[in-house]
């Protein structure tokens, strides 16, 4: 496909670009007005602001629709990519070059590009729509949705059905997430004997970590193996880990009283939790005195939701998906974002970033997303925001 010169551009596509360029971000408030929307800024934390955009439906007893983005990004390593992240270098065949292009600035602007659209056209629906844009999702969320979802101001926007992001898909299909791996972020410490490292002395700290590393590594490699051999599994189904950090030792010749390790869990839904902190412990036991367990990170409360018609929320989704002839591959998110906040608090919540033949580049060195991708994400949400703001009313509503 190729792209259209600079004045061809479709407005949309350059506001997008004007988006990635700014490093630090919120949307305008005047570009609320723009649009007509209402706007509402919730301080959740010093110096952290939620932004509330609100469409307001025809029938307010009805609950909302919440359409999540988050405005923050993860860092760069310039020198390996191929334009500047900051600059949405639009290239000749149509791909936008930009940290943020896949994760999620691509989403932020089409749910407004929709919503204007739909605006222009003279449309109204029953259900209110709310547009948040938060914070620090890339960093936890801890200041931004976690606390948002617990206020009054979040309570008040009556959220019936939330969408938020999801993963690009290089194949025609669109992946959509009903559910997320709980992040548990553990950091084993042994502690043993100290001493001159000439020495065979017993009962180490690191001999002990070794061996509670190994357990860890050789759970890896089995969840590994079963991802492997079933085709039906995804990798969201299995429960991932890896070390990510090792700490300890002073010297060559000192025997360190004290190490650590670190390991990023990702915890499967259906995994009893109980009985794998059980494990955890139990390996830590295994290894020796003084070997012990702490948890920076311990998601405890993940959610489903249904994706079947028994949930009207998935039935017009997935409606609109079928009418546009649109795939759906509905998967567990393997990594954690905002949307755990929102179904922990109940209300059902789809995770998805209309991006389909586009190589999964979140995260990573040049990031990129094509125009015409982008466009077509627009129609959808432009298609999907009137079916589910007219979703009719729920005993839930009530
Ligand atoms: C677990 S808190 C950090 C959240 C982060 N989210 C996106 O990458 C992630 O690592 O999944
Ligand atoms: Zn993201
Ligand atoms: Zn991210």
């Amino acid at each position: 496909m190729t792209s259209k010169g600079p004045e061809e551009e479709h407005p949309s596509v350059t506001l997008f670009r004007q988006y990635l360029r700014i490093r630090t971000v919120q949307p305008k408030p005047d570009y609320a007005r723009q649009l007509g929307l209402g706007c509402q800024k919730v301080e959740v934390a010093p110096g952290y602001v939620v932004t509330v955009l609100t469409w307001p439906g025809t029938n307010p007893t009805l609950s909302s629709i919440l359409l999540n983005s988050h405005t923050d990004v993860v860092p760069v390593f310039k020198e390996h990519w191929s334009h500047d992240p900051f600059e949405a270098f639009k290239d000749s065949e149509g791909y936008i070059y930009a940290r943020g292009a896949q994760d999620m600035k691509c989403v932020s602007i089409q749910y407004l590009e929709a919503v204007r659209r739909l605006k222009v056209e003279g449309h109204r629906f029953p259900r209110t729509i709310h547009m948040t844009f938060v914070p620090d999702e890339e960093v936890g969320g801890h200041q931004g949705m976690e606390l948002f979802v617990q206020r009054p101001e979040f309570h008040a926007l009556r959220a019936g059905f939330a969408l938020d992001e999801g993963i690009a898909n290089p194949t025609d299909a669109f992946t959509v997430f009903y559910s997320e791996r709980s992040p548990w972020w553990v950091r084993v410490t042994s502690t043993g004997r100290p001493g001159h490292a000439s020495r065979f002395m017993e009962d180490t700290a690191a001999e002990k970590l070794h061996k509670v590393v190994n357990s860890i590594l050789a759970f890896r490699e089995k969840e590994w193996q079963r991802l492997q051999s079933n085709p039906h599994l995804k990798e969201g189904s299995v429960t991932s880990v890896n070390l990510t950090k090792l700490e300890g030792g002073v010297a060559y010749n000192v025997i360190p009283a004290t190490m650590s390790a670190s390991f990023d869990f990702r915890v499967a839904p259906d995994v009893d939790f109980k009985a794998f902190e059980e494990q955890l412990q139990s390996w830590c036991q295994a290894a020796g005195e003084g070997v012990t367990l702490e948890f920076a990170q311990k998601w405890m409360h993940p959610q489903v939701t249904p994706t079947d018609d028994s949930n009207p929320w998935w039935a017009a989704f997935s409606r609109v998906c079928k009418d546009m002839n649109l795939t759906l591959e509905p998967e567990i998110m393997p990594a954690a974002t905002d949307n755990r906040y929102i179904r922990a608090v109940g209300v059902p919540a789809l995770g998805f970033s209309p991006m389909n033949r586009t190589p999964v580049l979140l995260h990573d060195h040049d990031e990129r997303l094509h125009e015409a991708v982008f466009l077509r994400g627009v129609d959808i949400y432009t298609r999907l925001l009137p079916a589910l703001a007219s979703v009719p009313a729920l005993p839930s509503d009530s």
